[in-house]
């Protein structure tokens, strides 16, 4: 009975000991336990679902790629694609957690083409304190006034120079036009160069340079990436002779001129000639694709909208004619002040994804919203998906700048111009010569545009370049 007794009482006791040995493990495992990968597929060995992603990319909705997966298992998703496995986002709300993170969590993450191209110093592949304060120098010349009264002189006048020559005879090719438009001020703000011989060898280099960053790895003399590189090496030349010419007479004033004035300034020792000539190339890529394709865009909306054009250019008039009677140039707040512009550049940056989405890479395993994103696995944010869908735009397909009138651009529904730490520095630029070229071009011109299709891979443009017939109008 005795030993009976011993037995149950050791066997209670033990079972007591187990359960709590259970309890704690449990509480232990569930508070590390891995959260899930989201679902999705990796697709085929090496290629993944690079070829679909591809196809899709191609055709006038890139989005179907993301959407077909959407519907399958959500918002996020798995896939492998340009040979990584990558978390795609088209959730608004994870890719804002992606965008605010820093570099212990994520860093940007490109194609080795580009990141050879664009070198070890590009404010684009850098991290921490050295990106935030180029981010930051970049960002307040952007910003100030000073700058953009330049930006308004400089833009009223190359405009002006190059509608000048437009001809009613044969078409003109916007997407051209506004790329030496925007090219010509951007490369000013830069590096001070005026139009002349030097800027035309600058641009021919540019354009081998920028052909190069979608090209294929490979950097052998005759491959697109070797012409790259040298043309790259060229500009870098021409840019330093600025850089040292800088140097040598003036000191750098109080006011810079430019972005070169201003990143010679920093008295940190960290932002050497080499990342300086860097950075100014890597910075003229806007001027030659975003810009340019943002008013190219616009016109093509409006060319497809004429109750938007009608509307866009009664306010445009409406300012040029009060203009003309106090008898004052524009100046860059009234161009910014014109709602209803305002309203078509916004439709136009929603519509057109000029940048469909960023590419980040895990630097830990990080865990949003549930869902797991791997350390070394990529990070791809999404935005075209967001920016048209329809549970944040009504009939999201529809060029409508009237949607704009009482809805908030704040959001993380809305990021042409991406987030967070990397939040575009020349987004005010964008907008203001954006609205300079509309302005002189609704005042100025009536037109009819020829059949064109935006093309969305590798960058989106027009596959026609967006010929017009114009026709001058009279006085306003
Ligand atoms: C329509 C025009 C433009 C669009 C749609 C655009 C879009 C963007 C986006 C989405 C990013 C974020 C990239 C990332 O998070 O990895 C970015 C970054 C950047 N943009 Fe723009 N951009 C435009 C015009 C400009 C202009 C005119 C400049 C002037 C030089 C500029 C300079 C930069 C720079 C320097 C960065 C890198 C910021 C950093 O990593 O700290 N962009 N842009």
């Amino acid at each position: 009975m005795d030993k009976l007794w011993i037995l149950q009482v050791t066997a209670v006791f033990l079972s007591a000991i187990i359960l709590l040995l259970y309890k704690n493990s449990y509480r232990f495992r569930s508070k590390h336990r891995r959260k899930p990968l989201p679902l999705g597929t990796l697709g085929w060995p090496f290629l993944g679902e690079t070829i679909e992603f591809v196809s899709c990319a191609y055709s006038d909705r890139p989005e179907s790629f993301m959407d077909k997966r959407r519907s399958m298992y959500g918002k996020v998703f798995k896939s492998h694609i340009f040979g990584n496995p990558t978390i795609v986002s088209t959730d608004a709300e994870v890719s804002k957690f992606v965008l605010q993170s820093d570099a212990k969590a994520f860093v940007p993450s490109y194609p080795k083409s580009l990141t050879e191209l664009m070198g070890k110093s590009s404010i684009l592949l850098i991290n921490g304190s050295l990106q935030r304060r180029i981010h930051g120098l970049v960002g307040a010349f952007f910003k100030s006034p000073h700058l953009k009264a330049q930006i308004t002189r400089d833009m009223q006048k190359y405009v002006q120079e190059s509608m000048a020559n437009w001809s009613e005879d044969h078409p003109t090719y916007i997407q051209d036009e506004t790329k030496t438009i925007a090219f010509q001020v951007l490369v000013k703000a830069l590096i001070s160069l005026n139009p002349g011989d030097e800027m035309e060898f600058l641009k021919k280099q540019f354009q081998e340079f920028i052909a190069g960053l979608m090209s294929l790895p490979i950097n052998i003399p005759g491959s697109t990436l070797y012409r790259s590189l040298q043309a790259k090496k060229k500009m870098v030349k021409l840019v330093k002779k600025t850089i040292q010419a800088r140097k040598n007479t003036s000191g750098i004033s109080n006011f810079p001129k430019d972005v070169v004035d201003v990143l010679l300034s920093d008295t940190s020792e960290q932002l050497t000639d080499d990342l300086i000539a860097d950075n100014m190339i890597d910075m003229m890529i806007p001027g030659e694709d975003s810009v340019p394709v943002l008013m190219t865009l616009a016109i093509k909306y409006l060319s497809d909208c004429p109750a938007a054009l009608q509307q866009l250019m009664e306010e445009n008039m409406k300012l040029k004619r009060h203009k003309d009677q106090l008898g004052e140039p524009l100046c860059w707040s009234d161009y910014l002040s014109l709602p209803f512009t305002q309203n078509v550049i916004t439709e136009t940056l929603r519509m057109g994804n000029i940048i469909i989405g960023v590419m980040r890479k895990a630097m830990k395993d990080v865990e949003i919203k549930g869902y797991l994103i791997p350390k070394g696995w990529c990070v791809f944010a999404y935005f075209r998906s967001v920016h048209l869908d329809e549970n944040h735009y009504d009939w999201p397909y529809e060029f409508n700048p009237w949607r704009w009138q009482d809805k908030d651009m704040s959001t993380c529904n809305f990021t042409p111009f991406g987030g967070g730490q990397r939040l575009c520095p020349g987004l005010d630029l964008a907008r203001l010569e954006a609205s300079i070229f509309l302005h002189h071009f609704v005042t100025q011109f009536r037109w009819v545009a020829e059949d064109d299709t935006i093309v969305n891979f590798p960058t989106v443009r027009m596959k026609r370049r967006m010929p017009i017939w114009v026709k001058r109008r009279g006085d306003p």
